[in-house]
């Protein structure tokens, strides 16, 4: 075996909720602590680490080395620490980060870890996370061509005035204007995906929202901006998730047997697309160079763990990784394919929506999800043969597209 071929070898990571009795540092220690022990690895063997987190400037003030602080406080030190910032594609950023560092043989065995803390007794601050992922440069006129998508769509009432919510919301609302004027996509089908999510993480311990929703009820909760309510945004949450990375040297001296391959980890950001060339989108064109490289696809996936954000970029991104037309998105969650025991179960842990969302965490939480589904170690959400997962894990906005993406496929 060559050192081009990587694996994942440990996973961990916390509960994601509003955690405010927890530093980033707690976080971090819980999901490193138990990535290292599922990898019968000692911090000793850490030989780089690449560490995400988006928000913790914001929320605890430690604007820069916050790896270096976080991980020395657990006795990871002296080795290369990487901190990692790419909105809420960071920690599959860093991910990828610590799968071309291995490949490439600069040493065999690495850490990934995404944390973020968005609770903040002061809501403000919260929001001000989101609000510094917009490119402050340009924002006013970015902002006017994304509003203006689909602008002879008029919100029904109650979603004229909406209260204060992250921009990304106003942003992916904008985005399914668009959809449901050009296919035909419903609000009914944005909160098929809702109340999906939501009775998947009733099986997930870890899940920020551990109730059912049906259809109805994600349909006549608070509205936050048409076409979204509030079980269509995802949730401000605190949490951290971790994975140790290793090339084939590095798995001879890791527990081998729980070992699952990486078969690929695409980087790609966003080029000045027309907003209605959907076949150009960005994790589009990222899943396509993902499934090549693996030697698989769409039909070859067992499950998927896609950016859930809102219920809509579940929709957008069922169509971007091949699991239906563009424009089919809307019909096929309604349809239950993608629920579990669907044919492709999409978002099991609960997703964004209702697993929760603390932005530098997520993309290793979808990780971990795949890991522990492969491991056939799920619980009553586990998909029965799960042979190969993807994920994808955006990140920001840049034009009409996400500013980042990154698509992670794993299998055994
Ligand atoms: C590329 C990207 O990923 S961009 C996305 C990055 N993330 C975001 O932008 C976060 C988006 N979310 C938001 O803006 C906000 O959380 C909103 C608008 C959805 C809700 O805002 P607020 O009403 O201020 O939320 P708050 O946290 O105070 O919750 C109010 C209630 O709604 C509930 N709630 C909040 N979000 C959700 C949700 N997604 N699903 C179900 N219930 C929810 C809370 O549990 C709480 O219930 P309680 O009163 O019984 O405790």
């Amino acid at each position: 075996m060559s050192n081009d071929t990587t694996y994942i070898a440990g996973v961990g990571i916390t509960r994601f909720d509003k955690q405010p009795g927890k530093s980033v540092k707690d976080l971090v220690r819980d999901a490193v602590s138990q990535a290292l022990a599922d990898a019968g690895c000692d911090a000793a063997g850490l030989q780089a680490a690449y560490f995400a987190t988006a928000g913790q400037g914001s929320i605890e003030g430690q604007y820069m080395v916050a790896g270096q602080v976080a991980l020395k406080a657990m006795g990871i030190a002296g080795i290369p620490v990487t901190n990692v910032e790419n909105a809420c594609a960071s920690s599959s950023t860093a991910l990828n980060a610590a799968h071309l560092y291995v490949a490439s043989g600069a040493g065999d065995i690495c850490l990934a870890v995404g944390v973020d803390k968005l609770y903040s007794e002061d809501k403000a601050r919260s929001f001000a996370v989101f609000d510094g992922a917009w490119d402050v440069h340009d924002a006013s006129a970015q902002m006017a061509r994304l509003m203006a998508l689909a602008p002879d769509v008029t919100p029904p009432p109650g979603f004229e005035e909406p209260g204060k919510r992250s921009v990304f919301m106003d942003i992916y609302a904008s985005l399914a204007r668009l959809h449901m004027k050009t296919f035909g996509t419903t609000q009914r089908q944005l909160a098929a995906v809702a109340a999906k999510n939501h009775m998947h993480s009733t099986h997930n311990p870890l899940a920020q929202f551990q109730y059912p929703l049906t259809v109805d009820e994600a349909l006549a909760a608070r509205p936050v901006s048409w076409p979204l309510t509030l079980p269509m945004c995802a949730p401000i949450s605190d949490g951290a998730a971790a994975a140790i990375v290793c090339n084939a040297q590095g798995l001879k001296r890791l527990a081998r047997a729980r070992a699952v391959r990486l078969y690929a980890s695409v980087l790609r950001t966003a080029t000045d697309r027309p907003a209605d060339r959907y076949d150009r989108h960005l994790c589009h064109l990222a899943a396509l160079e993902a499934y090549e490289r693996a030697g698989v696809g769409p039909q070859d996936m067992s499950l998927a763990e896609v950016h859930d954000a809102t219920a809509f970029a579940e929709i957008q991104q069922t169509e971007a990784l091949g699991f239906c037309a563009f424009g089919e998105g809307g019909p096929m969650a309604e349809s239950g394919a993608t629920s579990l025991g669907g044919s492709i179960p999409i978002n099991v842990s609960g997703g964004l929506l209702s697993r929760g969302h603390p932005i530098g965490a997520t993309g290793l939480a979808q990780v971990h999800e795949m890991v522990t589904q492969l491991r056939g170690e799920a619980g009553a959400r586990q998909v029965e043969g799960a042979r190969f997962a993807i994920a994808e894990n955006g990140g920001g906005f840049n034009g009409v597209e996400e500013a980042v993406t990154c698509i992670t496929l794993l299998g055994h």
